[in-house]
C-alpha cells in the first residue's frame, strides 16, 4: 500500500469515528495539503520526491499519537505494538543523518514543517509582519478535563512566532523570552484561530505577540523577544 492510499484509508476510518471523537481531536486527518501563504512557503526544492511522502507519514504519526493517547488497549495489543515499534526503531537507527540533513522539522513547505512536537499550524494569510492561521490540538496534547496541556501552548507560540520572527528574508534570531498568559481553557479537538504579529523591530531585538482564540474567546496570549544572532552564534 502506498502512503497516499494509507492516508485515504485513514480518512475513511476517520469519517466513521469522527462524530464520537471530534471533541477529542481524534480521527481527524491532518490538513497538510492546504496551500501555504507565500511568506511561509517552500524551501524544499522542486523534485524532492520524499517531501510529500514524508508529510503523509508525519500526518499518520500525528493521528497515531492521538490514538495511542486515547486507547486503553488490551495486553496483546500493547505487546504487538511494542514489538512493531521496536522493529521500526531498528530499521530507522542506521539511517540517522547529521542535523542539517534530517527531514523531521525541516520541511518548510509543509504546514507543521514535518514535525510532531507541536500541532500543525495552518497559515492562511501572511505578510511581512503578520501571520494568521488555524490550529487544532489533538488528544495527544491533552492536559486534563478537555484542556490543552499548559506546556504545549508556549511551544506552539514559539513555533509560530519563531517562524514569523525569521520570515521575509530576516536574519536568523533566537527566542530570548516567551511569556504566555492563559486567559481561558484551550479546548482539545477544536479549530482555533491564531494571529501573530510584530510589535517592534529595533537593532537585533524583535518583539512579537500572538493570540490564540476559540471563536471569540481568547484562550492564550504570548509575547516573545527574538534576538538576531551575530555571525558565528549557534
Ligand atoms: C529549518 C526549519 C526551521 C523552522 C523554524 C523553526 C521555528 C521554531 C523557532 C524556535 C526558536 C527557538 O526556540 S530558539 C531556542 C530557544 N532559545 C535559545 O536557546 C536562546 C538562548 N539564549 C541565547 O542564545 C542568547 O541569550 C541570545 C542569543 C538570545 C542573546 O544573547 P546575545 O547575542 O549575547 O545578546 P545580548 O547582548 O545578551 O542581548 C541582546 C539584547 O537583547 C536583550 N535581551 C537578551 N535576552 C533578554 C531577555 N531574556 N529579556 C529581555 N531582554 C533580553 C539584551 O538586554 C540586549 O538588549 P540591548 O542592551 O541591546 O538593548
Amino acid at each position: 500500500m502506498t502512503p497516499r492510499e494509507n492516508v485515504r484509508n485513514a480518512d475513511e476510518i476517520s469519517t466513521v469515528i469522527r462524530d464520537d471523537n471530534a471533541m477529542l481531536g481524534l480521527g481527524i486527518p491532518e490538513r497538510h495539503d492546504v496551500p501555504v501563504a507565500e511568506s511561509w512557503a517552500a524551501l524544499v526544492k522542486p523534485g524532492d520526491e520524499n517531501s510529500t511522502e514524508y508529510g503523509d507519514m508525519i500526518a499518520q504519526l500525528r493521528d497515531f499519537l492521538n490514538y495511542v493517547t486515547a486507547a486503553r488497549p488490551d495486553s496483546d495489543t500493547v505487546a504487538a505494538l511494542r514489538d512493531d515499534l521496536e522493529r521500526w526503531g531498528r530499521r530507522l537507527a542506521p539511517m540517522a543523518v547529521p542535523e542539517r540533513d534530517q527531514m523531521f522539522g525541516h520541511l518548510r513547505d509543509l504546514h507543521g514543517r514535518g514535525q510532531t512536537m507541536s500541532p500543525t499550524f495552518v497559515a492562511t494569510e501572511a505578510d511581512r509582519d503578520n501571520v494568521w492561521g488555524t490550529v487544532r490540538f489533538g488528544r495527544y496534547f491533552l492536559g486534563g478535563n478537555g484542556a490543552v496541556h499548559g506546556g504545549a501552548i508556549p511551544l506552539f507560540f514559539d513555533e509560530v512566532l519563531g517562524r514569523l520572527a525569521n520570515s521575509s528574508g530576516r536574519r536568523h534570531s533566537r527566542t530570548a523570552y516567551l511569556n504566555t498568559d492563559y486567559r481561558s481553557v484551550t479546548p482539545v479537538g477544536v479549530d482555533l484561530t491564531v494571529h501573530g504579529w510584530f510589535v517592534s523591530e529595533e537593532g537585533r531585538k524583535r518583539v512579537l505577540r500572538a493570540e490564540l482564540r476559540s471563536g471569540d474567546v481568547v484562550c492564550a496570549e504570548a509575547e516573545g523577544l527574538f534576538v538576531r544572532l551575530n555571525p558565528g552564534q549557534p
